[in-house]
């Protein structure tokens, strides 16, 4: 196979080094121990200074190898005194009980650790598609993540969702190419998939070593072993001789060890210094100034130096290789999380708005004033919530008096502690650009800013760092306690389940007087019903899983209402009139009316022939009195505010089932006022009145989730998952995408190439048992996407993976309203 070298057609080429003779001499056959590592630390990660610090979390698809990598770091660190495993249910990460049970993570643990003079504070991730909220969650407060593949199955549905995440955020990034000790391991082709499916440029900086002279290590493929890595910024071989991976030996890399592989790497470390020369000035001076122009010669800090700063600038991505489960690589992966992951100072300000709708950064300063995000809140039996924050200004001191302007309400630290999984340290201080733990604070819930309580002009300005929008639940279910004295128990734990997870929703339901709660999946549903159990002790059950539909209506309706009651002595009274029609372009009507967009639905308040907005902005200072026909002694503006709550409320409950109507254009004209007997109460309830009269005549029907599923199989099973998702599931296929090739010599998309080595030089054969891959995208009803997991199991042999979220809300057939009215109501 001939070298491939890099050219960058479309500008200019900073090194033309295709035809120069590669010097081999800085790394010749002296094979000499070069460092043996093993970094040791427990606690005292607080002294620390910010360059010094690393927030750092591990995203990835599921089962990719998350919790098996942390555990090992956790490891290697000295903050566990043995490996746990996964499949033995012992972890740290993964400390709920739910989660030791079904070996996945279910709630992002943040932990902090030293390694190599630093501290890394590390937040575990979730993989599965139900706790995307949570992914996003922690997201946010990572300077940099770890992406982890699974080198069988290679870039997944999944690892697009949540590499699409860390991008929203710019979170620069390496990657950590996982069970390459597995038969169908491909490195090479999963650093292919980077660049295709994640449209990332890869940059390969290690290579897995198979060889079989060894009988002890696992067998991969074709009957290659894993046996090493080999690094090529340094040009060492990295090898684990103990058990345990502790002992790490680097050895000067040369043909000796292997003639093949040390071309191969040759041809690696040429690729590595060409693509880091197109993205990087600095590069080039050292290789033609230090390395007299040759790609062997450049110093490995030079490269690590260039790589630090391409990966900073969100320019490229280091991808280093390993089997986490077979203690390979994971040092090196940590020293790589410490060489080219951000620190909080390197990082961006962080963005917050002031005054409802301006943005103010947030400089990393520490004398500033104290801004912080509680980013997730849990809840420890013995110590009560516990407030994870990241500091993004200012200094958290214990005992300090807290503003929270998401609350509007005042907290006080009681404790402020640094998490090691289940062990604990109390800190005086968190400082800006670190994580902490708040012991104390009484209401604060998952995504709410704190600032200081004396600080004044950031509450006046309601300072809020920016929050994440939470989609609408899919699910929800009904939580029935057994008997009527375990249900303040059982209020108690949801008021603490809902602050934890805001994507969590809690209410009655008017007509049945039953308490419901809504997730956005079935497992995060069923996750709820665990811990209430396990975790909460509250004796209930929890209803049929049922999924949250809408309702719209397909024609117009018009009412006219009256509200006139006594209450408590005294009458309350209004009218109005409520035109109601389907929201489609057609009635979009371009008239003078103020309309505004909410909860899906257009809605306007005309109030005396013009519309509020435009009285408004004369009004809102003097406060003159209503203009609405018959004259009120309310300000105009809370006449406007109570219009807006009885159409909310009167939009909340459909007339089919009672789900929340969208995709509707609501007016509110014609409103008559009567002087003290009209109360704001009496105008909420006569505008709600309207809205459910006008419904009852507008055709009114159910509208149901539809998801936008990405199902990636085989070629074999294209043609069966197909017809599963257009037939029985009543999906609709968009189109498909395929893997464009298996030949790493093709990954090139007319102006950039990328190195990826053949795998089949890697594992001295071919990739046994490799099919392409394609994607199937289609939008499916969320009602047929229930049980997909297991459905596409068996349909692909668990060779299948698929992605989903929702889109919308699409209308169903009349037959299907039927099925859906009639299982609702029990019939
Ligand atoms: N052979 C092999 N198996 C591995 C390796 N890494 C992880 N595994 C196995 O893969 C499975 C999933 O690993 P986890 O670490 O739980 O994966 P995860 O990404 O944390 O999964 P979630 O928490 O559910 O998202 C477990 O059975 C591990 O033992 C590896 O390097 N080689």
């Amino acid at each position: 196979m001939l070298p491939r070298f890099f050219s960058c057609t479309g500008r200019s080429m900073p090194l033309r080094l295709a035809s120069r003779k590669v010097s081999v001499a800085l790394h010749c056959c002296r094979k000499t121990a070069l460092q043996y590592q093993s970094y040791s630390t427990t606690t005292g990660t607080a002294a620390f200074s910010i360059p010094k610090t690393r927030n750092i979390g591990i995203i990835a698809h599921i089962d990719a190898g998350k919790t098996t990598t942390s555990e090992r770091m956790l490891f290697y660190a000295g903050v566990t005194k043995r490996i746990g495993d996964i499949d033995d249910g012992d972890t740290v990460m993964d400390y709920l009980q739910a989660e030791r049970e079904r070996g996945i993570t279910i709630n992002s643990a943040a932990i902090t650790f030293a390694w190599a003079n630093h501290r890394i504070n590390l937040i575990d991730t979730p993989g599965h598609v139900d706790f995307t909220m949570e992914v996003e969650r922690a997201v946010r407060v990572l300077d940099g993540a770890v992406t982890i593949l699974d080198g069988v199955a290679g870039v997944e549905a999944q690892t697009e969702t949540v590499w699409k995440q860390a991008s929203r955020y710019n979170i620069p990034r390496i990657a950590f190419v996982n069970k390459l000790d597995r038969t169908g391991g491909a490195f090479g082709r999963t650093v292919q998939e980077m660049w295709k499916k994640l449209q990332s440029r890869p940059l390969v900086v290690q290579l897995p070593w198979y060889h079989d002279d060894n009988a002890e290590l696992p067998q991969n493929a074709s009957g290659g072993r894993l046996k090493a890595i080999v690094d090529l910024v340094e040009m060492n071989l990295l090898t684990w001789e103990d058990r345990d991976g502790m002992q790490l030996t680097r050895t000067a890399f040369t043909s000796a060890d292997d003639k093949t592989y040390y071309e191969e790497a040759v041809r690696g470390r040429t690729a590595l210094v060409e693509t880091l020369a197109e993205l990087d000035e600095e590069i080039v001076d050292v290789f033609f100034e230090q390395a007299d122009g040759d790609h062997m010669q450049v110093p490995a800090q030079a490269i690590k130096d260039a790589l630090r700063r391409v990966t900073l600038a969100n320019k490229a991505v280091p991808v280093l290789c390993g089997a986490a489960f077979k203690n390979i690589g994971v040092q090196p992966l940590l020293d790589a999380v410490i060489d080219y992951l951000p620190s909080p100072l390197d990082r961006p300000d962080a963005i917050a708005t002031i005054n409802n709708n301006k943005t103010q950064l947030i400089p990393l300063k520490e004398s500033a004033n104290l801004c912080a995000l509680a980013f997730k809140v849990t809840h420890d039996p013995r110590r009560g919530p516990l407030v994870y924050v990241k500091v993004y200004s200012g200094k958290l001191n214990h005992r300090m008096t807290l503003f929270n302007t998401t609350t509007k309400a005042k907290e006080r630290v009681n404790k402020l502690l640094q998490m090691y999984a289940k062990d604990v340290e109390e800190i005086p201080m968190v400082q800006a650009g670190n994580i902490g733990v708040i012991v104390g604070l009484k209401g604060t819930r998952t995504g709410d800013t704190l600032v200081q309580s004396n600080d004044t002009k950031a509450i006046k300005a309601n300072l809020q760092l920016d929050n994440i929008d939470i989609p609408s639940p899919a699910f929800f279910s009904a939580i029935e306690p057994h008997s009527v004295s375990d249900e303040q128990a059982v209020e108690d734990a949801l008021v603490h389940l809902t602050r934890e997870d805001p994507s969590l929703k809690v209410w009655t339901d008017e007509e049945s007087g039953q308490r419901l709660i809504s997730g956005m999946g079935e497992l995060h549903l069923e996750i709820v019903k665990d811990r209430l159990i396990n975790d909460f002790k509250c004796k209930t059950d929890m209803g049929k899983m049922r999924i949250s539909y809408r309702e719209t209506c397909q024609g117009s309706g018009i009412a006219k209402a009256e509200y006139d009651k006594e209450l408590m002595g005294k009458r309350a009274r209004a009218k109005c009139k409520v035109e109601l029609m389907a929201l489609d372009q057609d009635s979009a009507d371009d008239d003078d009316d103020h309309w505004t967009m909410d909860t899906g639905n257009r809605l306007c308040i005309q109030m005396d022939g013009s519309s509020f907005e435009d009285d408004n902005d004369n009004d809102h200072h003097h406060h003159t009195r209503s203009s609405p026909s018959g004259g009120s002694t309310l300000k105009k503006e809370d006449i406007y505010q109570a219009a807006h709550t009885g159409l909310l409320s009167g939009l909340a409950r459909g007339a089919v089932l009672g789900f929340p109507l969208t995709k509707l254009q609501v007016k509110v004209t014609d409103m008559e006022l009567f002087g003290p007997d009209t109360t704001t109460g009496a105008i909420s309830a006569c505008v709600a009145q309207g809205v459910q009269d006008a419904i009852q005549q507008a055709s009114p029907c159910l509208l149901e989730p539809m998801m936008q599923v990405h199902t990636e199989v085989n070629e074999h099973h294209i043609g069966t998952v197909v017809s599963d998702l257009s037939g029985t599931r009543r999906g609709h296929v968009l189109g498909m995408e395929s893997d464009a090739s298996t030949d790493p010599s093709a990954v090139d998309n007319g102006t950039t190439q990328i190195y990826a080595p053949p795998d089949s030089v890697m594992v001295q054969g071919d990739v046994a048992g490799y099919v392409p891959k394609h994607v199937i995208k289609a939008e499916v009803p969320l009602s047929s996407m229930l049980g997909y997991s297991s459905a596409l199991r068996s349909l692909t042999g668990g060779s299948g993976s698929f992605s989903m979220r929702v889109i919308g809300y699409g209308e169903m057939s009349k037959d299907r309203e039927r099925v859906v009215v009639n299982e609702m109501k029990g019939w």
